[in-house]
């Protein structure tokens, strides 16, 4: 069976992308990279990239007058690369509806909160602030309004009482690197379809819940 055709978006460190090039090393692995694109020159994540062999394309935002025409020169690079699932990966744009609807259900994304709760940015701080006492990780399908697409898979993370920001954004990524690799096989098996704004899984070994909790 062929393997799903990867198209990683990213801004940053990658370390969400470097769980996913590893997962895709693995020879049964059912998924493959096909191009890494940052919308930012020059950050780690793109090294990852390269340092893997994989194809590793800069589109910066602020070199296009406007999001329709930086969002055109995504879609071209995804499309050439013959992308079938596009991943974000601590990507920092909001995509407007017009992208998001070419991609829709092809594109999926990682949030450090237990979506719904703690849309947009500064998750964990927000958390902390709360006093809330678990937070966790959401991989979700990507729909125009933020943060608010059918939700594939879920992490829950106790929250220490000692905790610190830095310490949650640490944890939570161990959580992330865990979750992504699963989420996209389970896509890549084709065991995972939408059904209106949820998710439903097919003969899956998780009982249909789509939780990670403890880690596998
Ligand atoms: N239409 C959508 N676009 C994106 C989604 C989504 O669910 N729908 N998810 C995000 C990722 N994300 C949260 O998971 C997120 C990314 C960025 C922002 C944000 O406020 N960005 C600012 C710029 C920040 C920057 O460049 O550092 C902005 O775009 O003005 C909020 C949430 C990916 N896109
Ligand atoms: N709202 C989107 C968002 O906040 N994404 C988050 O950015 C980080 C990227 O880390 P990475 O570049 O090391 O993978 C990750 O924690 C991811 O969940």
């Amino acid at each position: 069976m062929a393997k799903l055709r990867l198209g990683v978006m990213i801004s940053g460190s990658g370390t969400n992308l470097q769980a996913l090039i590893d997962a895709c090393s693995g020879p049964d692995y059912p998924a493959e990279i096909m191009v890494v694109i940052s919308n930012r020159p020059g950050v780690r994540g793109l090294e990852r990239a390269e340092q893997a062999g994989l194809k590793a394309v800069t589109i910066d935002h602020k070199a296009y007058e406007d999001k329709e025409t930086f969002e055109d020169a995504l879609h071209d690079c995804l499309s050439e690369h013959n992308v079938e699932l596009v991943c974000l990966a601590g990507f920092m744009r909001l995509l407007t509806s017009g992208f998001v609807n070419r991609w829709r259900d092809r594109m999926i994304n990682i949030h450090p909160s237990l979506l719904p709760s703690y849309k947009g940015l500064h998750t964990h701080a927000r958390a902390l602030e709360d006093g809330v006492r678990f937070a966790g990780c959401t991989i979700h399908y990507v729909r125009p309004e933020m943060d608010n697409g059918p939700i594939i898979m879920q992490a829950a993370i106790p929250i220490d009482a000692d905790e610190t920001e830095e310490s949650l954004i640490a944890k939570t990524l161990t959580y992330e690197h865990k979750m992504y690799p699963a989420a996209v096989k389970l896509i890549a098996q084709g065991k995972v379809r939408v059904a209106g704004n949820k998710v439903a899984f097919k003969d899956t070994d998780m009982g249909d819940t789509g939780i990670i909790s403890p880690l596998p």
